[in-house]
């Protein structure tokens, strides 16, 4: 098959990831005979620094005219050690996700059998757990009015949904829940929000549509509890923008490290593939971040965006083995060896 993928890297340690993940992609080609056609394109403080603008206009072409997109990370401490910054790499990717319109963005949480003692929490509590986050990645207050006012000294944040928003948020859930345990959580805060009374009210609205789907409305603040308590009590988990980027991030935790945590951001125009992770600067060049969130985000674009379920088995497959043999970064190794992000990429495309 010939695929047309879009790198996007990012700054940070977003380069350095991707360029593993793109090592696996092409071991996987050569695996299962497969035509690799990149187009690289610029997207966070990299951008800024080329042309000014954090998304530009040719790298949403580039966006636009490939198979599906891999994404890194942006961000670079001299904006986030500036609030008076009015150009931000961030900005890029929100517009990113809108002008795409991604607003969809599916975040698997896994144990993995070998790293189940190097999570905080307790084996008996993590073992087992599999389930999705799924979030809504247009809309609520990432895009909402924002501003100043009383000459500097007042802030506003505004979080704005629609019905349309929410539903077709919650139709890709109740299809996923219909395809797992058949089991829904609504995340939200609807003792005290009304956008979240709206997500309560259609969510409700639209169970009639899955008779077989169960349905739970729990409040976010006791889900950020629950979700590190019984984490096998869930399956999968809808809600809004801010909760969902706050709870995925914790949810990394049951894992082992955000370094492990893939996505995948649906949409309208096309799919983006990242990790959860940011542009982590502290690793900056140093070859210490691990690549598997970007791996395994990787393997998410072949079987969804690609429909090719025998290629992210392999990589699913390889990079369990690299966990097994202990082959990690040093976010995972403990006391024992930790391998660079070069080594670890290269041990994965040899052994695809
Ligand atoms: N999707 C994106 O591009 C995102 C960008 N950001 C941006 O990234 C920058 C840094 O933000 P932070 O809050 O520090 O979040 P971050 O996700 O970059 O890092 C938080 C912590 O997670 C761990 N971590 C992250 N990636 C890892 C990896 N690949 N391997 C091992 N450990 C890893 C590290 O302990 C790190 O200190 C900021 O500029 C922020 O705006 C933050 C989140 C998402
Ligand atoms: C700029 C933020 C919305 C990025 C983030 O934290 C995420 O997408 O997880
Ligand atoms: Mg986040």
């Amino acid at each position: 098959m010939k695929l047309n993928i879009a790198l996007l890297a990012g700054d940070g340690i977003g380069p350095e990831v991707v360029n593993q993940a793109v090592k696996v992609i092409d071991a996987i080609a050569v695996k299962f005979n497969h035509e690799i056609n990149y187009t690289s394109a610029l997207t966070g403080a990299c951008a800024i620094d080329d042309c000014g603008e954090p998304y530009p206009d040719s790298t949403h072409e580039v966006c636009l005219a490939a198979d599906a997109v891999l994404f890194g990370a942006i961000g670079h401490p001299k904006y986030d050690n500036d609030p008076k910054a009015t150009v931000r790499p961030e900005q890029g990717l929100l517009k990113m996700r809108q002008k795409l319109g991604l607003f969809a963005n599916v975040r698997p949480t896994f144990t993995f059998p070998s790293l189940i003692d190097n999570s905080p929490l307790k084996r008996e509590r993590i073992e087992g757990t599999d389930l999705i986050i799924l979030r809504e990645l247009t809309g609520g207050i990432y895009f909402g009015e924002r501003g100043r006012k009383d000459g500097g000294d007042t802030a506003f944040d505004t979080c704005t949904y629609t019905r349309a928003e929410i539903q077709r948020l919650a139709k890709m859930g109740f299809e996923i829940a219909m395809t797992r345990s058949k089991k829904l959580c609504c995340v939200d805060k609807a003792n005290v929000l009304e956008t979240s009374r709206l997500w309560r009210e259609t969510v409700q609205d639209m169970e009639k549509d899955y008779p077989e789907v169960t349905v739970s409305y729990e409040f976010v603040d006791a889900v950020a509890m629950r979700l590190v308590q019984w984490p096998n009590s869930y399956d999968v988990l809808i809600t809004e923008n801010l909760f969902g980027d706050i709870l995925t991030d914790e949810a990394s935790v049951i894992s082992g490290s955000m370094g492990l945590m893939p996505s995948a951001s649906k949409g309208l125009h096309t799919s983006l593939y990242e990790p959860i992770h940011g542009s982590y600067p502290q690793a900056t060049g140093k070859d210490i971040a691990n690549p598997l969130a970007t791996v395994l985000s990787a393997a998410m674009m072949f079987e969804d965006a690609f429909g090719l379920q025998a290629e992210a088995d392999a990589i699913r497959e390889v990079v369990n083995k690299s966990l097994a043999e202990g082959i990690v970064t040093e976010d995972l190794s403990g006391k024992n060896k930790a391998y660079g992000t070069n080594a670890v990429g290269d041990w994965l495309a040899k052994n695809i």
